[in-house]
Protein backbone atom coordinates (compact mmCIF):
# COMPACT_ATOMS: atom_id res chain seq x y z
CA UNK A 1 0.00 0.00 0.00
CA UNK A 2 1.33 3.66 -1.00
CA UNK A 3 -0.17 6.35 1.14
CA UNK A 4 0.94 9.50 -1.51
CA UNK A 5 -1.95 8.09 -3.68
CA UNK A 6 -5.04 10.23 -3.61
CA UNK A 7 -8.16 9.84 -1.14
CA UNK A 8 -11.42 8.78 -2.54
CA UNK A 9 -14.43 7.36 -0.95
CA UNK A 10 -16.63 4.70 -1.57
CA UNK A 11 -20.63 5.06 -0.65
CA UNK A 12 -23.50 2.89 -0.76
CA UNK A 13 -27.26 3.89 -1.18
CA UNK A 14 -27.60 2.94 2.63
CA UNK A 15 -25.17 5.73 3.30
CA UNK A 16 -22.40 3.32 4.67
CA UNK A 17 -18.48 4.85 2.98
CA UNK A 18 -15.43 3.66 3.35
CA UNK A 19 -12.54 5.18 2.71
CA UNK A 20 -9.56 4.22 0.49
CA UNK A 21 -6.87 5.58 -1.45
CA UNK A 22 -7.20 5.75 -5.56
CA UNK A 23 -5.68 4.06 -8.88
CA UNK A 24 -6.76 4.33 -12.42
CA UNK A 25 -8.42 7.20 -13.88
CA UNK A 26 -9.80 9.87 -11.03
CA UNK A 27 -13.17 10.74 -11.60
CA UNK A 28 -16.22 10.23 -10.07
CA UNK A 29 -18.17 7.67 -11.04
CA UNK A 30 -21.55 5.25 -9.71
CA UNK A 31 -23.00 1.71 -10.84
CA UNK A 32 -24.50 -1.08 -8.73
CA UNK A 33 -21.51 -2.54 -6.25
CA UNK A 34 -21.03 -6.45 -6.83
CA UNK A 35 -18.71 -8.79 -4.80
CA UNK A 36 -16.70 -11.56 -6.94
CA UNK A 37 -15.15 -14.09 -4.74
CA UNK A 38 -12.86 -15.39 -7.30
CA UNK A 39 -9.08 -15.70 -6.53
CA UNK A 40 -7.96 -15.61 -10.33
CA UNK A 41 -8.32 -13.64 -13.37
CA UNK A 42 -8.97 -9.60 -13.15
CA UNK A 43 -7.74 -9.15 -16.74
CA UNK A 44 -10.53 -11.57 -17.90
CA UNK A 45 -12.96 -10.70 -15.51
CA UNK A 46 -12.44 -6.91 -15.63
CA UNK A 47 -12.91 -7.17 -19.68
CA UNK A 48 -15.78 -9.61 -19.10
CA UNK A 49 -18.96 -7.00 -20.79
CA UNK A 50 -21.74 -8.58 -18.80
CA UNK A 51 -20.05 -6.10 -15.48
CA UNK A 52 -21.07 -3.05 -17.50
CA UNK A 53 -22.22 -0.31 -15.02
CA UNK A 54 -21.25 -2.48 -11.91
CA UNK A 55 -18.65 -1.18 -9.46
CA UNK A 56 -17.09 -4.58 -8.91
CA UNK A 57 -15.43 -5.82 -5.42
CA UNK A 58 -13.00 -8.28 -5.21
CA UNK A 59 -13.01 -10.24 -2.00
CA UNK A 60 -9.31 -11.93 -2.81
CA UNK A 61 -7.28 -9.22 -0.88
CA UNK A 62 -4.42 -8.69 -3.11
CA UNK A 63 -4.56 -7.41 -6.28
CA UNK A 64 -2.11 -6.11 -9.62
CA UNK A 65 0.19 -8.40 -8.53
CA UNK A 66 0.41 -10.34 -11.49
CA UNK A 67 0.28 -6.78 -13.54
CA UNK A 68 -1.96 -6.77 -17.07
CA UNK A 69 -0.89 -9.38 -19.77
CA UNK A 70 0.82 -8.40 -23.24
CA UNK A 71 -2.36 -8.80 -26.22
CA UNK A 72 -2.05 -10.81 -29.46
CA UNK A 73 -4.37 -10.81 -32.19
CA UNK A 74 -5.23 -14.22 -33.28
CA UNK A 75 -7.61 -15.33 -35.85
CA UNK A 76 -9.10 -11.39 -34.89
CA UNK A 77 -9.43 -11.70 -31.67
CA UNK A 78 -6.74 -10.36 -28.47
CA UNK A 79 -5.63 -13.85 -26.94
CA UNK A 80 -5.93 -13.05 -23.39
CA UNK A 81 -8.83 -10.53 -22.56
CA UNK A 82 -12.74 -11.35 -22.74
CA UNK A 83 -13.64 -7.81 -24.87
CA UNK A 84 -11.22 -5.28 -26.38
CA UNK A 85 -12.08 -2.83 -23.26
CA UNK A 86 -12.38 -2.47 -19.60
CA UNK A 87 -16.31 -2.94 -19.11
CA UNK A 88 -16.52 -2.25 -14.91
CA UNK A 89 -17.36 1.43 -14.07
CA UNK A 90 -15.49 1.19 -10.75
CA UNK A 91 -12.72 -1.56 -9.39
CA UNK A 92 -13.03 -1.83 -4.69
CA UNK A 93 -9.62 -3.63 -3.65
CA UNK A 94 -8.46 -4.47 -0.03
CA UNK A 95 -4.73 -3.56 -1.04
CA UNK A 96 -3.72 -2.73 -4.43
CA UNK A 97 -0.10 -4.27 -4.99
CA UNK A 98 2.35 -1.56 -6.93
CA UNK A 99 4.49 -3.91 -7.79
CA UNK A 100 4.00 -6.57 -10.32
CA UNK A 101 5.76 -9.30 -12.16
CA UNK A 102 4.35 -11.93 -14.40
CA UNK A 103 6.25 -13.17 -18.10
CA UNK A 104 3.99 -11.90 -19.69
CA UNK A 105 3.08 -8.61 -17.76
CA UNK A 106 3.24 -5.74 -20.08
CA UNK A 107 2.20 -2.89 -17.66
CA UNK A 108 0.47 -2.41 -14.18
CA UNK A 109 -3.30 -2.78 -13.02
CA UNK A 110 -3.04 0.96 -12.36
CA UNK A 111 -2.15 2.31 -15.94
CA UNK A 112 -4.70 -0.39 -17.41
CA UNK A 113 -7.21 1.05 -15.63
CA UNK A 114 -5.73 4.75 -16.76
CA UNK A 115 -5.98 4.23 -20.20
CA UNK A 116 -9.75 2.69 -20.30
CA UNK A 117 -10.46 5.15 -17.88
CA UNK A 118 -11.69 3.37 -15.06
CA UNK A 119 -11.18 4.21 -11.37
CA UNK A 120 -9.75 1.96 -8.47
CA UNK A 121 -10.51 1.99 -4.76
CA UNK A 122 -7.92 0.08 -2.35
CA UNK A 123 -7.57 0.70 1.37
CA UNK A 124 -11.44 -0.97 1.66
CA UNK A 125 -12.18 -3.57 3.75
CA UNK A 126 -14.33 -5.53 0.79
CA UNK A 127 -14.86 -8.53 2.72
CA UNK A 128 -16.57 -6.05 5.24
CA UNK A 129 -18.10 -4.43 2.47
CA UNK A 130 -19.52 -8.07 0.52
CA UNK A 131 -21.09 -8.88 4.22
CA UNK A 132 -23.17 -5.96 4.31
CA UNK A 133 -24.30 -6.50 0.26
CA UNK A 134 -24.96 -10.36 1.31
CA UNK A 135 -27.36 -8.93 3.98
CA UNK A 136 -28.75 -6.08 2.32
CA UNK A 137 -28.64 -7.42 -1.19
CA UNK A 138 -26.58 -5.63 -3.67
CA UNK A 139 -27.04 -1.67 -4.01
CA UNK A 140 -25.95 1.22 -5.98
CA UNK A 141 -22.69 3.18 -4.95
CA UNK A 142 -20.39 5.51 -5.99
CA UNK A 143 -16.80 6.11 -5.60
CA UNK A 144 -15.64 9.76 -5.60
CA UNK A 145 -13.34 12.81 -4.18
CA UNK A 146 -14.20 14.87 -1.34
CA UNK A 147 -16.63 17.80 -2.56
CA UNK A 148 -16.69 15.56 -6.24
CA UNK A 149 -19.94 13.47 -4.81
CA UNK A 150 -22.63 12.93 -7.57
CA UNK A 151 -25.87 11.07 -7.93
CA UNK A 152 -26.32 7.68 -7.66
CA UNK A 153 -26.84 6.02 -11.10
CA UNK A 154 -29.07 2.48 -11.78
CA UNK A 155 -27.99 0.55 -14.72
CA UNK A 156 -30.33 -1.77 -14.74
CA UNK A 157 -32.86 0.84 -15.79
CA UNK A 158 -30.71 1.18 -19.05
CA UNK A 159 -30.71 -1.55 -21.75
CA UNK A 160 -26.81 -1.90 -21.70
CA UNK A 161 -26.68 -5.12 -24.09
CA UNK A 162 -27.17 -1.83 -27.28
CA UNK A 163 -24.00 -0.44 -25.76
CA UNK A 164 -21.74 -3.61 -25.94
CA UNK A 165 -23.34 -5.52 -28.68
CA UNK A 166 -21.10 -5.62 -31.95
CA UNK A 167 -22.56 -2.90 -34.38
CA UNK A 168 -22.48 -5.04 -38.01
CA UNK A 169 -21.77 -9.18 -38.41
CA UNK A 170 -18.19 -10.00 -38.53
CA UNK A 171 -17.24 -13.29 -39.19
CA UNK A 172 -14.40 -15.83 -37.10
CA UNK A 173 -13.03 -18.90 -38.59
CA UNK A 174 -13.44 -20.77 -41.48
CA UNK A 175 -14.95 -24.27 -40.80
CA UNK A 176 -17.96 -25.79 -42.94
CA UNK A 177 -20.33 -25.53 -40.62
CA UNK A 178 -21.61 -21.63 -39.37
CA UNK A 179 -22.99 -20.71 -36.24
CA UNK A 180 -24.76 -17.51 -35.46
CA UNK A 181 -23.42 -16.04 -31.67
CA UNK A 182 -26.05 -13.37 -31.03
CA UNK A 183 -23.69 -10.88 -29.32
CA UNK A 184 -25.26 -9.49 -26.51
CA UNK A 185 -22.00 -8.86 -24.76
CA UNK A 186 -20.45 -11.99 -25.43
CA UNK A 187 -17.34 -13.34 -23.90
CA UNK A 188 -14.19 -13.69 -26.40
CA UNK A 189 -13.48 -17.12 -25.38
CA UNK A 190 -17.07 -18.18 -26.38
CA UNK A 191 -15.76 -17.46 -29.84
CA UNK A 192 -12.44 -18.73 -29.15
CA UNK A 193 -14.27 -21.88 -28.03
CA UNK A 194 -16.39 -22.12 -31.03
CA UNK A 195 -13.57 -21.35 -33.50
CA UNK A 196 -11.16 -23.43 -31.68
CA UNK A 197 -13.69 -26.51 -32.52
CA UNK A 198 -13.83 -25.82 -35.89
CA UNK A 199 -16.59 -23.79 -36.74
CA UNK A 200 -17.28 -20.69 -38.73
CA UNK A 201 -18.75 -17.90 -36.42
CA UNK A 202 -21.03 -15.02 -37.53
CA UNK A 203 -21.37 -12.62 -34.78
CA UNK A 204 -24.28 -10.51 -35.13
CA UNK A 205 -25.89 -7.97 -33.01
CA UNK A 206 -28.17 -8.38 -30.17
CA UNK A 207 -31.29 -6.72 -32.51
CA UNK A 208 -30.45 -8.28 -35.56
CA UNK A 209 -32.29 -10.47 -37.92
CA UNK A 210 -30.80 -13.29 -39.18
CA UNK A 211 -33.56 -15.96 -39.62
CA UNK A 212 -33.38 -16.14 -43.45
CA UNK A 213 -29.71 -16.51 -43.58
CA UNK A 214 -27.79 -19.71 -44.04
CA UNK A 215 -26.49 -20.72 -40.61
CA UNK A 216 -26.16 -24.58 -38.62
CA UNK A 217 -27.15 -23.33 -35.03
CA UNK A 218 -26.80 -20.62 -32.57
CA UNK A 219 -25.27 -19.76 -29.51
CA UNK A 220 -26.68 -16.86 -27.44
CA UNK A 221 -24.26 -15.29 -25.65
CA UNK A 222 -23.76 -13.43 -21.98
CA UNK A 223 -24.53 -9.71 -21.66
CA UNK A 224 -25.17 -7.32 -19.28
CA UNK A 225 -28.26 -5.92 -17.05
CA UNK A 226 -31.79 -6.41 -17.13
CA UNK A 227 -32.32 -9.65 -19.50
CA UNK A 228 -36.07 -8.40 -20.15
CA UNK A 229 -34.73 -5.04 -21.67
CA UNK A 230 -33.51 -7.54 -24.25
CA UNK A 231 -36.77 -7.34 -26.37
CA UNK A 232 -35.93 -7.96 -29.83
CA UNK A 233 -33.38 -10.75 -28.93
CA UNK A 234 -35.86 -12.41 -27.20
CA UNK A 235 -38.46 -11.94 -30.47
CA UNK A 236 -35.97 -13.36 -32.45
CA UNK A 237 -35.48 -16.41 -30.15
CA UNK A 238 -39.00 -17.30 -29.89
CA UNK A 239 -38.68 -17.77 -33.84
CA UNK A 240 -35.94 -19.77 -34.06
CA UNK A 241 -37.81 -21.78 -31.62
CA UNK A 242 -40.07 -22.80 -34.08
CA UNK A 243 -37.03 -24.46 -36.11
CA UNK A 244 -35.35 -26.98 -35.57
CA UNK A 245 -31.66 -25.56 -35.86
CA UNK A 246 -29.29 -26.09 -32.17
CA UNK A 247 -29.60 -23.56 -29.91
CA UNK A 248 -27.20 -22.72 -26.88
CA UNK A 249 -27.44 -19.74 -24.48
CA UNK A 250 -24.70 -19.05 -22.08
CA UNK A 251 -25.92 -16.62 -19.13
CA UNK A 252 -27.59 -13.70 -20.48
CA UNK A 253 -28.48 -16.04 -23.52
CA UNK A 254 -29.81 -18.70 -20.83
CA UNK A 255 -31.97 -15.83 -19.32
CA UNK A 256 -32.96 -14.74 -23.02
CA UNK A 257 -34.15 -18.45 -24.00
CA UNK A 258 -35.99 -19.08 -21.15
CA UNK A 259 -37.80 -15.73 -21.42
CA UNK A 260 -38.59 -16.95 -24.66
CA UNK A 261 -39.76 -20.69 -23.87
CA UNK A 262 -42.01 -18.79 -21.57
CA UNK A 263 -40.56 -18.41 -18.28
CA UNK A 264 -39.72 -15.34 -15.81
CA UNK A 265 -36.39 -14.09 -14.74
CA UNK A 266 -36.16 -12.23 -11.81
CA UNK A 267 -33.64 -9.54 -9.75
CA UNK A 268 -31.87 -12.09 -6.93
CA UNK A 269 -30.35 -10.59 -3.89
CA UNK A 270 -26.82 -10.31 -4.31
CA UNK A 271 -26.09 -12.63 -7.49
CA UNK A 272 -23.24 -15.97 -8.50
CA UNK A 273 -19.79 -14.06 -8.63
CA UNK A 274 -17.01 -17.14 -8.45
CA UNK A 275 -15.19 -19.37 -9.73
CA UNK A 276 -16.41 -21.95 -7.48
CA UNK A 277 -20.24 -22.20 -7.76
CA UNK A 278 -21.27 -26.14 -7.30
CA UNK A 279 -24.25 -26.75 -10.26
CA UNK A 280 -26.19 -30.05 -9.79
CA UNK A 281 -26.79 -31.80 -13.55
CA UNK A 282 -30.34 -33.20 -12.45
CA UNK A 283 -31.67 -36.45 -12.83
CA UNK A 284 -27.59 -37.61 -12.61
CA UNK A 285 -24.87 -37.59 -9.22
CA UNK A 286 -22.80 -35.32 -11.34
CA UNK A 287 -22.10 -31.68 -9.93
CA UNK A 288 -19.94 -29.83 -11.63
CA UNK A 289 -17.61 -26.42 -10.26
CA UNK A 290 -18.51 -23.05 -12.56
CA UNK A 291 -17.57 -20.28 -13.36
CA UNK A 292 -20.17 -17.79 -12.86
CA UNK A 293 -20.90 -13.38 -12.61
CA UNK A 294 -25.02 -13.02 -13.07
CA UNK A 295 -27.64 -11.06 -10.94
CA UNK A 296 -30.85 -11.85 -12.46
CA UNK A 297 -32.26 -15.70 -12.81
CA UNK A 298 -34.50 -17.89 -14.17
CA UNK A 299 -37.99 -19.04 -12.29
CA UNK A 300 -38.43 -22.12 -14.28
CA UNK A 301 -42.18 -22.61 -13.36
CA UNK A 302 -43.47 -20.87 -16.41
CA UNK A 303 -41.71 -23.37 -18.72
CA UNK A 304 -44.29 -25.63 -20.78
CA UNK A 305 -44.19 -29.02 -20.65
CA UNK A 306 -42.05 -29.33 -23.42
CA UNK A 307 -39.06 -28.24 -21.63
CA UNK A 308 -37.03 -29.62 -18.24
CA UNK A 309 -34.98 -27.35 -16.09
CA UNK A 310 -31.27 -28.97 -16.20
CA UNK A 311 -29.32 -27.95 -13.37
CA UNK A 312 -29.41 -26.40 -10.36
CA UNK A 313 -27.11 -24.62 -7.79
CA UNK A 314 -26.37 -26.85 -5.46
CA UNK A 315 -25.49 -23.69 -2.81
CA UNK A 316 -29.10 -21.97 -3.10
CA UNK A 317 -31.15 -23.96 -5.68
CA UNK A 318 -31.68 -21.41 -8.15
CA UNK A 319 -31.89 -22.58 -11.29
CA UNK A 320 -28.67 -22.57 -13.73
CA UNK A 321 -29.89 -24.46 -17.53
CA UNK A 322 -33.35 -25.71 -18.98
CA UNK A 323 -33.37 -27.57 -22.62
CA UNK A 324 -35.81 -28.95 -24.63
CA UNK A 325 -37.30 -32.79 -24.10
CA UNK A 326 -37.13 -33.26 -27.71
CA UNK A 327 -35.40 -30.25 -29.81
CA UNK A 328 -31.70 -29.28 -29.59
CA UNK A 329 -32.17 -26.55 -27.47
CA UNK A 330 -30.25 -25.88 -24.46
CA UNK A 331 -28.84 -22.99 -22.27
CA UNK A 332 -26.91 -22.60 -19.03
CA UNK A 333 -26.94 -19.55 -16.42
CA UNK A 334 -23.09 -20.74 -15.86
CA UNK A 335 -19.90 -19.78 -17.94
CA UNK A 336 -18.95 -23.30 -19.90
CA UNK A 337 -16.02 -21.15 -21.28
CA UNK A 338 -14.84 -20.44 -17.80
CA UNK A 339 -11.94 -17.03 -18.71
CA UNK A 340 -11.54 -17.16 -15.94
CA UNK A 341 -12.39 -20.73 -14.01
CA UNK A 342 -12.19 -23.96 -14.20
CA UNK A 343 -13.12 -25.36 -17.59
CA UNK A 344 -15.07 -28.75 -16.32
CA UNK A 345 -18.27 -27.66 -18.60
CA UNK A 346 -16.27 -27.16 -21.57
CA UNK A 347 -17.52 -30.77 -22.91
CA UNK A 348 -21.51 -28.17 -23.01
CA UNK A 349 -19.52 -27.14 -26.69
CA UNK A 350 -19.12 -30.52 -27.60
CA UNK A 351 -22.11 -31.53 -27.22
CA UNK A 352 -23.65 -28.21 -29.15
CA UNK A 353 -21.28 -29.36 -31.83
CA UNK A 354 -22.37 -32.80 -32.24
CA UNK A 355 -25.82 -31.07 -32.28
CA UNK A 356 -24.66 -29.49 -35.42
N1 LIG B 1 -22.87 -12.85 -17.38
C1 LIG B 1 -24.10 -12.62 -17.82
O1 LIG B 1 -24.47 -12.90 -18.95
C2 LIG B 1 -25.02 -11.90 -16.87
C3 LIG B 1 -26.46 -11.91 -17.26
C4 LIG B 1 -27.27 -10.80 -16.60
N2 LIG B 1 -26.78 -9.52 -16.97
C5 LIG B 1 -27.25 -10.98 -15.10
O2 LIG B 1 -26.62 -10.24 -14.40
O3 LIG B 1 -27.85 -11.89 -14.60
Amino acid sequence: MRDNQENGILMLEDGTSFDGKLIGRTEPISGEVVFNTGMVGYPETLTDPSYRGQILALTYPLIGNYGVPQAQMVDGLNDVFESDQVHIQGLVMTDYSFEYSHWNAQQSLDKWLQEHGVIGIYGVDTRKLTKKLRQRGSMLGKIFMTGQEQEFYDPNRDNLVEFVSVKEPLMYGNGKKTVVLIDCGGKFNIIRSLVGRGLQVKRVPWDYDFLHEDFDGVMISNGPGDPQMCEATIGIVRRLLQGNRPVFGICLGHQILSLAAGAETYKMKFGHRSQNQPCRELGTDRCYITSQNHGFAVKPNGLTSDWMPWFVNANDGSNEGIRHQSKPFMSVQFHPEAAPGPTDTSYLFDRFIDML
